[in-house]
């Protein structure tokens, strides 16, 4: 065994731990996943995620060093302005120090937080599953937009435009599923609990309903005060091919293989037939569907798509039950279940197998296969869940750390659809 799939094995073994100690905890009446019991088991799986690197031994200054006063002959000037670059250089890295998140934030300040977002997004679930990945999908353009920032959740005043009213963010859900969450904290703790920590947590949380895995969310975020709608189109699309899609995720710090993880984030949820109809009949051009589909899988779809014709069924990813009524609003309505029928160690994994054997359902998807380092990840997730498992809790962390804003930074919204300083 090579040493990168021993540290999965590890990864495997603490994430186990874990749930059995928040199952433990759960049982018990509590709620664990951030209080102290499970704190040493959360902290593992941490560092089985991002093993810590050796501490740097100090180096020590020689005689003759910078350091030595007998070596520093400077005059006033040269003083002052060491002293101004001094300035310059450590501001933004005190400042950056200041900024950074933290374990269990509201331990103090609102200790029942993250408790109350788990069981008020949980209680949702139960009645509606589909909760789970609007929330997931909110993060992702939440975070991608000037960072998770709870940018997203805003809505449009007279001063100002909204994310939500643009094209790549329209068919976005679960704004009332978070306002629900966030009126059960400000019944608990006023004022406290940033919008854009619901909503990380809330991801969390809705990943670990998808069949995902858990992973560690520090808190501490703050909310903006501003809505980014010329921002938003710089959202990936469902259209675009592999070259734009990395430019894109680049753009934000992710490197190919991290594109490749994020997106199955797509083993869940459901996909409008808009998002890829044309792939199934006129093709960049032509009279003909995508080259790189199955062609079952294109009959398959166009039926799910077709009001005209009975829904088929027995196929992976499933049709919806979303698409079953047929009037002709509800064409535009139709979609696509992504659930890729598994739970468990079948997040994931279906979802790159069904890539490998041209079942895409988006442009998007699909061409993740069409670039050599991509397909050589799709091909190593789509035979080994535990590694995707873990490289998906790692970037899910690096997601929800994007561009934050903390300390005196932003705010804390009282509601996330408004911004609480009164200018806007
Ligand atoms: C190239 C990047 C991506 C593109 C172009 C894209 C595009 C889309 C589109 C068009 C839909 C269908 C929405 C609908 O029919 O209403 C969708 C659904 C979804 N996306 Fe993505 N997405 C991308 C990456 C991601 C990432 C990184 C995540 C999360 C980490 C994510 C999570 C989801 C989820 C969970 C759904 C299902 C939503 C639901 O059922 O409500 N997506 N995406």
């Amino acid at each position: 065994m090579d040493g990168g799939s021993e540290k999965v094995k590890n990864g495997d073994h603490v994430n186990g731990a874990l749930k059995k100690c928040l199952e433990e905890k759960k049982a018990g009446g509590g709620d664990a996943a951030d209080g102290n019991r499970c704190k040493p088991k959360i902290e593992a799986l941490e560092n089985s995620l991002f093993p810590k690197k050796k501490p740097i031994t100090p180096l020590r200054l020689r005689s003759g060093s910078l350091t030595d006063r007998s070596a520093m002959k400077y005059d006033g000037k040269t003083s002052l302005l060491l002293l101004l670059v001094g300035y310059c250089l450590l501001m933004p890295l005190i400042s950056s120090f200041a900024s950074t998140l933290e374990y269990d934030y509201y331990r103090e300040s609102c200790p029942q937080a993250l408790h109350i977002i788990r069981s008020t997004l949980r209680r949702i679930y139960d009645r509606n599953s589909t909760v789970a990945p609007a929330i997931l999908r909110l993060v992702f353009h939440d975070c991608f937009v000037k960072g998770c920032d709870a940018s997203v959740l805003l809505d449009r005043t007279v001063f100002m435009g909204s994310e939500k009213d643009t094209l790549p963010n329209q068919s976005l859900k679960g704004f009332d599923d978070i306002d629900l969450i966030k009126s059960e904290l400000e019944d608990a703790c006023p004022g406290v609990v940033s919008c854009a920590d619901l909503l990380v947590v809330a991801a969390r949380e809705s990943v670990v309903l998808a069949g995902g895995p858990f992973y560690p969310v520090h808190t501490g975020r703050k909310d903006s005060d501003h809505s980014y709608p010329e921002v938003s189109y710089e959202l990936p699309s469902p259209l675009d091919d592999l070259p734009t899609t990395i430019a894109r995720f680049a753009s934000r710090g992710f490197t190919e293989k991290e594109t490749v993880t994020l997106l199955g984030a797509h083993s869940t949820g459901m996909i409008h037939c808009k998002f890829f109809e044309r792939r199934l009949y006129k093709f960049g051009g032509t009279d003909q569907p995508d080259p790189s589909m199955d062609p079952e899988f294109v009959d398959f779809l166009r039926s799910v798509c077709n009001t005209n014709q009975t829904q088929t069924q027995g196929h992976s990813p499933s049709a919806s039950p979303a698409a079953s009524p047929s009037s002709s609003k509800v064409a535009e309505e139709r979609s696509m279940k992504m659930d890729y029928e598994g739970r468990g160690s079948g997040f994931g994994i279906l979802y790159y197998r069904g890539l490998l054997q041209g079942k895409g359902i988006m442009f998007v998807d699909q061409q993740l296969t069409a670039g050599e380092e991509t397909a050589n990840w799709v091909r190593q997730y789509a035979s080994d869940a535990s590694m995707f498992h873990r490289d998906f809790a790692k970037v899910m962390m690096k997601l929800s750390s994007t561009q934050v804003l903390s300390g005196l930074s932003g705010e804390v919204r009282t509601n996330c659809r408004e911004v609480s300083s009164s200018l806007w």
